[in-house]
């Protein structure tokens, strides 16, 4: 028997970053929106834990028990008794090290994959206090939709989502490490004093109308200043969206990957093409937003 589950990106419409914390992480006002770039894990039972992973980027994807999806298997079989001895393969698609959350998806997917192979049946709060643990991204790429994540990111309030949002994700050459960016902003921050990191009524209205001008107007990422001094070449992919009709643009996430949002799909295909040719960018892909959380899409009874 085999399992597949489909996991989608995010793109964090709002980051707003507190202090460090004592424990190393930051206090997050952190506004998740799912969006439809999906990596699919299948989960197999087999001689050994063993995982593989296929498709853009997957070299640089680690294929030992560092890798978030054994990490998920291996905490789900501990929790209930289980022997964890599976095949996981990983079709990627989300970019590898990007700031779209693909570990993560990768953690819940295979979370949700072996818990549907082994007839578990947890219950949701059960499989996201696992997630929890795996990392602050993973409970929201279980979750999918839009959210407000506050703690380090894994405490989460679903928010509605009044209509389909459209958006080009520039994919950069290379990525960006999640705890440089962080150290970035620690840096660039020095002396500052900062704010406690709040969700905005404004941006949290324009996704329940589903407004695209007015999500624009309020997307923001604390996290920008810091992904742009590590990675200056950013600036010139942001201006080539913006220039060839993005209502908005900003980094995702920690980067490098910069998000473009459009007023329509006509316009998502236009600022792709822009994007792809102008040489600032390794990959140009529109695509449209909420997206669901992670979902069985395959079970295979041979
Ligand atoms: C920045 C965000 C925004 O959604 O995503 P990415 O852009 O990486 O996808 C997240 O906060 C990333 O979450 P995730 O990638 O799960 O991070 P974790 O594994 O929990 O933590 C990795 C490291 O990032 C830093 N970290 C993470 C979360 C947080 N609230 N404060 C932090 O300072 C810490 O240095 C931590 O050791
Ligand atoms: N399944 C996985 N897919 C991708 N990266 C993974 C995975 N498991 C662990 N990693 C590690 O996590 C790092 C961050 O990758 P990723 O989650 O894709 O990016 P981000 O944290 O920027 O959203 C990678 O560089 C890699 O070392």
């Amino acid at each position: 028997m085999s399992v597949t589950v489909r996991v989608p990106a995010k793109v964090n419409v709002q980051l707003a970053v507190g202090a460090a914390r004592p424990d190393g992480f930051h206090d997050l006002a952190n506004v998740f929106l799912a969006v439809g770039l999906y990596d699919e894990i299948t989960v197999t039972p087999a001689d050994e834990l063993r995982i593989t992973c296929t498709g853009p980027g997957a070299d640089r994807v680690p294929l030992d028990t560092t890798n978030l999806a054994a990490r998920a298997a291996l905490a789900l079989a501990a929790r209930h008794g289980i022997d964890p001895r599976v095949h996981i393969h990983i079709a990627k698609d989300i970019p590898v090290a990007g700031g779209m959350a693909g570990g993560s998806a990768d953690g819940a997917g295979a979370l949700l994959a072996c818990d549907t192979l082994w007839s578990l049946n947890s219950p949701q709060s059960e499989l996201l206090s696992l997630c929890a643990e795996l990392g602050s991204d993973v409970p929201f790429s279980l979750l999918g939709g839009a959210a407000l994540g506050v703690g380090r990111g894994e405490q989460l309030t679903p928010l509605a989502v009044g209509g389909a949002f459209h958006w080009v994700f520039a994919v950069a050459d290379g990525g960006l490490s999640t705890p440089t960016v962080f150290q970035e902003f620690d840096r660039l921050a020095a002396g500052k004093a900062i704010p406690p990191p709040t969700p905005d009524p404004a941006l949290l209205d324009a996704l329940r109308t589903g407004d695209a001008a007015a999500l624009a107007d309020t997307l923001s990422n604390d996290l920008q200043p810091a992904a742009l001094s590590l990675r200056p070449s950013l600036a010139a992919t942001l201006t080539t969206g913006t220039t060839a009709g993005a209502l908005a643009a900003l980094v995702s996430g920690s980067g490098p990957t910069t998000a473009f949002l459009t007023k329509d799909e006509e316009t998502a295909t236009q600022v792709a093409t822009a994007l792809q040719s102008s040489g600032t960018c390794h990959t140009a892909r529109p695509t449209t937003s909420p997206a669901r959380g992670a979902t069985v899409v395959g079970l295979d009874r041979v």
